[in-house]
């Protein structure tokens, strides 16, 4: 058991020095979910609630301590690791519910970022 951690940390850390893609998370997730016979589990509205339960711990992190700088400064170590850890719940849940949903996320994402531009056009440099 602590062999095969410890090949999946190292797995995950070779892929983290090649750039994770969102598409190779999206396999992950798939092949994790396969393994545990998780499929079943997986409806959009399943992934939709636990995705906003895992807002709601990412919050929690943020809970009375007022305004917070970038950077997070004063922030404990292990305050920020428990951070990485909620934002990666809700990305992954994100993604495997646009998976669920026939939704390229990627491709999504990048018409939406075209479409915000076109919308919020820049002030013209020259003006
Ligand atoms: N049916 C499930 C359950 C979990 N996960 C994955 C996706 C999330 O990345 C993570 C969530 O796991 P937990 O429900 O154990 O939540 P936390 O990791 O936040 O633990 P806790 O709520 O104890 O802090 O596991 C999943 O894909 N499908």
């Amino acid at each position: 058991m602590e062999a095969e951690k410890k090949a999946a940390m190292e797995e995950a850390k070779a892929e983290v020095a090649a750039d994770v893609s969102l598409k190779d998370l999206s396999r992950r997730l798939d092949n994790f979910a396969k393994e545990r016979d998780w499929e079943k589990h997986h409806s959009p509205r399943n992934l939709l609630l636990a995705m906003v339960g895992e807002v709601g711990e990412l919050s929690e992190l943020f809970m009375w301590k007022g305004e917070v700088q970038k950077g997070l400064p004063g922030w404990e170590e292990r305050e920020k690791e428990h951070l990485g850890e909620e934002l990666s719940d809700v990305l992954l849940y994100l993604i495997r519910l646009s998976d669920m949903c026939g939704v390229d996320l990627g491709d999504a994402a990048l018409k939406k970022i075209v479409k915000n531009a076109v919308k919020y056009p820049a002030p013209s440099k020259s003006a």
